[in-house]
C-alpha cells in the first residue's frame, strides 16, 4: 500500500523508536534479533502516531470492502480490535493451542524461534467474508501463513495482511497468497 510523504516521515519515526529502545539481540534465543514493538505503544506520542496511520489504513481498508480483522495471539491482539473499529467490522482471534473454547479449527506450524499450534474457533468467520489479518511482526512468515490458512479452511477470504514490522531478509511474505503491508522495515 502507499503512503503519503506524510505517513512516510511518521514511520520513520516509528522506526528510530523500535532501533533506539525495541531492539535486543539474543532474545528469547542466541543468534535472534528481537524487534520490540512494545517500544511504540509505552511511548504514548510513538502510540498516538501509529494510531494515525492505522486511521489512515482503515479508510482504505473500507474502502475495499473489509469485512472482518483477524489477529494473532498474542502481539497481533494490540492492533487487531482497534482495527476492527475503526473499520467497523467483526474482531475475530486466532489463538494458540488450548485458549478458545467451543469447537476449534488446528494448524501446527514453525516461526522463527520455535513451534506452535493455533486454533481458531468454528463458526467464527462468515462464508465468503474479505479478511485483513494483523500480526505485530512478519518474521518467516509461519504464523501468519498459518493464521492465513485457518481463515480459508474456515469459509474466508484472506484478502490482505497487515504487520506493522517486516524482518525483510526472512522473507516471510513470500509464504502468503494474499497482499501483505508492513508499516516499517528492518
Ligand atoms: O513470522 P514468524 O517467524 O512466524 O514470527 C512472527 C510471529 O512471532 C511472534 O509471535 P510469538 O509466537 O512469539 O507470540 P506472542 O505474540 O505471544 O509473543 C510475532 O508476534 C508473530 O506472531
Ligand atoms: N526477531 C523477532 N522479534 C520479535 N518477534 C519475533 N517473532 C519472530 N521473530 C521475531
Amino acid at each position: 500500500m502507499e503512503f503519503s510523504k506524510e505517513e512516510q516521515e511518521k514511520l520513520q519515526g516509528l522506526r528510530n523508536k523500535i532501533v533506539t529502545d525495541g531492539t535486543f539481540p539474543d532474545f528469547p534465543k542466541p543468534g535472534i534479533l528481537f524487534r520490540d514493538v512494545f517500544a511504540i505503544t509505552r511511548d504514548p506520542e510513538s502510540h498516538r502516531t501509529l494510531n494515525e496511520i492505522f486511521d489512515y489504513y482503515s479508510k482504505k481498508a473500507i474502502e475495499r470492502g473489509i469485512q472482518a480483522v483477524v489477529a494473532i495471539d498474542a502481539r497481533g491482539f494490540l492492533f487487531g480490535p482497534v482495527l476492527a473499529l475503526k473499520i467497523g467490522v467483526p474482531f475475530v482471534p486466532v489463538r494458540k493451542r488450548g485458549k478458545l473454547p467451543g469447537n476449534v479449527r488446528s494448524v501446527a506450524y514453525s516461526l522463527e524461534y520455535g513451534e506452535a499450534v493455533m486454533e481458531i474457533q468454528e463458526g467464527s468467520i462468515q462464508q465468503g467474508f474479505k479478511v485483513l489479518v494483523v500480526d505485530d511482526l512478519l518474521a518467516t512468515g509461519g504464523s501468519l501463513r498459518a493464521a492465513c490458512e485457518l481463515i480459508t479452511k474456515s469459509g474466508g477470504v484472506v484478502h490482505e495482511c497487515l504487520v506493522v514490522l517486516e524482518l525483510l531478509d526472512l522473507k516471510g511474505r513470500n509464504l502468503i497468497s494474499a497482499p501483505v503491508t508492513s508499516l516499517l522495515q528492518f
